[in-house]
């Protein structure tokens, strides 16, 4: 007899767990598949993200950064080390570790909740039933009320640059380098592409990126975007825009890349690449023909702003609809759709999604750029405080980049919060959240901030809005 659930939810990244979790936590009967092995073999939770994503990555560039910092800084402070050396495996499998602790944390958590796991494929047939085969192609059938896709993304393959995981490399080959190329490719210049080149940049290889298009960072604020190709291109990043590749020869472990720029037809050599394109939603043998749930012009499935999809009871959420591929919103989608099957009227602000690129410093924003809001005809003011004035960023050494925050020039609401600089995400977060209360920058600018932290540069630069920042010259208006 096959089982009943109340959500069965296919996909264990963020936005499948999360709203696994959540779906329990309200009284649902949950089913949770995922087919993902880990290194070790053993199905492991917690999807592109926890695996080969956000965390590993992460987890490389604070490894990478520790590794510059004593190599470059600690004479500034005084402190003399030995001659500093990197073991890349060692940094490779302390990343590993903590994927193990993470994914393995989620697991218990899935366990606690009481949702039940199926290992293996999960497939949406018609009448919202879910097929479920293991490895080892058994098969069951599971009958449901309502179902959650949730399958996630992969990285976008182009034919001039055919991935071998092994000199030609995507993301998650990325993250397991033995040892520090010499010279490294990079295709694209963006999130992935400019935080993978600066892990191997701060280790010593020689890193070219070549992106395609003329404008550096297109969805970032343009005054962010030119300040971040500033510094990237000081910590010897070489960014060449306007390349686009036309294809690659492996030889030897190396491989040429030939590309065309504005001048002509151009190749070098590297000793890995890495394809870093984008990404594309995964629907592959998720959906049987007679399912009924239908797929967008560019392969994503097609929902309502509340994730439902064009069958009642089937939802979609995260990298595989619509929206930005970040974890951050697939999580709180899945809450929201948990919630409203449920029966409650949940819904997500789309607007105020933080976007965070962990480079050093890092690149993050809430809200509308301001070349976005120009667009509109929106009438702004602009306050931009320097981290070069900041007592507590001078003290870190970490004095690149800025606080922007924009307001409409009518009303003083804050409609964009935008940071290059050091811990950019968390104070980004401090603008979302006084954002979502529809804030001033006035009200920004009437809070007590602690003296001396990082966050007073948001401070200053909202008080800069109506030219009335304290530690910097005020613009004339
Ligand atoms: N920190 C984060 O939040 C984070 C980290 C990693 C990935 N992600 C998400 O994952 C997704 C994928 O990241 P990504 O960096 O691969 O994609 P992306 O879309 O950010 O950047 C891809 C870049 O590749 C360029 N490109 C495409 N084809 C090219 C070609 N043939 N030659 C040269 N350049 C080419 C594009 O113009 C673009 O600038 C994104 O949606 C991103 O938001 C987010």
């Amino acid at each position: 007899m096959s089982q009943k659930f109340d959500v069965i939810v296919i996909g264990a990244g963020p936005g499948g767990y999360v709203a696994a979790i959540k779906s329990a936590q309200l009284g649902l009967k949950t089913a949770l598949i995922e087919k993902y092995k880990g290194k070790e073999g053993k199905t492991a939770l917690g999807g592109t993200c926890l695996n080969v994503g956000c965390i590993p990555s992460k987890a490389l560039l604070d490894s990478s950064y520790k590794f510059h910092e004593a190599h470059e800084s600690f004479k500034l402070h005084g402190i003399s080390t030995g001659e500093v050396a990197i073991d890349v495996p060692t940094m490779i499998a302390r990343k590993d570790q903590i994927v193990r602790n993470l994914t393995g944390g989620v697991a218990s958590l899935i366990k606690a909740n009481g949702v039940t796991l199926f290992e293996g494929h999960g497939k949406l047939l018609a009448g919202k039933k879910v097929e479920v085969t293991a490895a080892d192609g058994s098969s069951q059938v599971l009958d449901t009320e309502n179902v959650i896709l949730a399958s996630g993304s992969k990285p976008v393959e182009i034919p001039p640059a055919p991935v071998d995981q092994d000199v030609i490399v995507d993301s998650t080959g990325a993250l397991d380098f033995q040892n520090v190329p010499g010279k490294l490719g990079v295709i694209g210049a963006g999130v992935i592409g400019l935080e993978l080149g600066s892990v191997w940049a701060r280790l010593g290889a020689e890193v070219t990126v070549l992106e395609a298009m003329d404008k550096f960072l297109p969805a970032v604020d343009e005054q962010v975007a030119k300040e971040a190709q500033k510094i990237l291109t000081k910590q010897g990043l070489k960014i060449l825009l306007g390349a686009r590749v036309t294809g690659t020869e492996v030889k030897n472990k190396q491989v040429t890349v030939k590309f065309v720029d504005a001048e002509g037809e151009k190749s070098q050599a590297f000793d890995k690449l890495i394809v870093a394109v984008g990404r594309r939603p995964v629907t592959t043998d998720l959906l049987a023909a007679d399912s009924g749930v239908t797929l967008d012009e560019r392969g994503f499935i097609y929902v309502d702003d509340y994730c439902a999809t064009s069958v009642p009871g089937v939802y979609a959420i995260g990298d595989v609809v619509r929206g930005a591929m970040l974890a951050h919103k697939a999580s709180e989608e899945g809450v929201v759709v948990a919630e409203r099957i449920a029966g409650h009227k949940a819904q997500m602000n789309y607007d105020l999604i933080p976007a965070v690129i962990y480079t050093h410093p890092e690149i993050a924003g809430v809200g509308k750029t301001e070349q976005a809001l120009k667009a509109e005809g929106v009438a702004i003011n602009v306050g931009v405080f320097p981290f070069a004035a900041s007592g507590r960023a001078m003290a870190a050494n970490d004095t690149a980049g800025f606080v922007k925050v924009i307001a409409d020039a009518k009303t003083d609401r804050v409609l964009g919060v935008h940071v290059i600089g050091p811990s950019a995400a968390e104070l980004v977060q401090q603008g979302a959240i006084a954002m979502e209360f529809g804030t001033s920058a006035e009200d920004l600018g009437m809070m007590v901030f602690a003296h001396p932290a990082l966050s007073e540069a948001l401070h200053e630069a909202a008080l800069a809005v109506s030219g009335h920042a304290i530690h910097v010259a005020n613009r004339k208006k």
